[in-house]
């Protein structure tokens, strides 16, 4: 029972972040490049929070390689973590919903950091 309410959560939370990430002028046009068909992309992202804040091993990725290709700014995190505060936000409360919050800022930090070590790595081979 636990399982299936936090897989609820989790998909009320997956759905309307996407959906305002779909609607968002800066953010929109990133995911646009790369994805056309969103249910599979739903549906990965569903097992990866039920693994982050679960324990739950359903996810199977390696999330930084498929940004690493993304062109992306300190701007674009900082709007991506904005709205998935804001999300998070409508709709939870609590410890859960705070680690979700806490996670996603983490995996943004180490994101940018490895970005730009690749950056420098790239400058560096010039
Ligand atoms: C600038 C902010 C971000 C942008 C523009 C972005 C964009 C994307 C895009 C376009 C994909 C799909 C890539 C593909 O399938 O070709 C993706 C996948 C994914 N993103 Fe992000 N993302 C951002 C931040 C984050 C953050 C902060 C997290 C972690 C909380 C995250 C977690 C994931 C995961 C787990 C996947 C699936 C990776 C896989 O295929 O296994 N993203 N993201």
């Amino acid at each position: 029972m636990a399982d299936r309410q936090n897989m609820d959560s989790i998909r009320l939370l997956v759905d309307d972040f996407y959906s305002r990430v779909r609607e968002d002028v800066l953010l929109n046009p990133v995911f646009a490049e790369f994805i056309i068909d969103w249910q599979p992309h739903l549906l990965k992202m569903y097992t990866f929070w039920n693994t982050v804040l679960f324990g739950v091993p359903d996810y199977k990725g390696n999330p930084f390689a498929n940004h690493a290709k993304l062109t992306v700014t300190a701007g674009h995190f900082y709007r991506w973590l904005e709205l998935f505060g804001e999300t998070v936000g409508l709709h939870f409360e609590g410890h859960k919903a705070e680690e979700a919050k806490k996670r996603a800022e983490i995996m943004a930090s180490m994101f940018q950091n490895r970005m730009s070590q690749l950056k420098d790595k790239k400058h560096a081979l010039l």
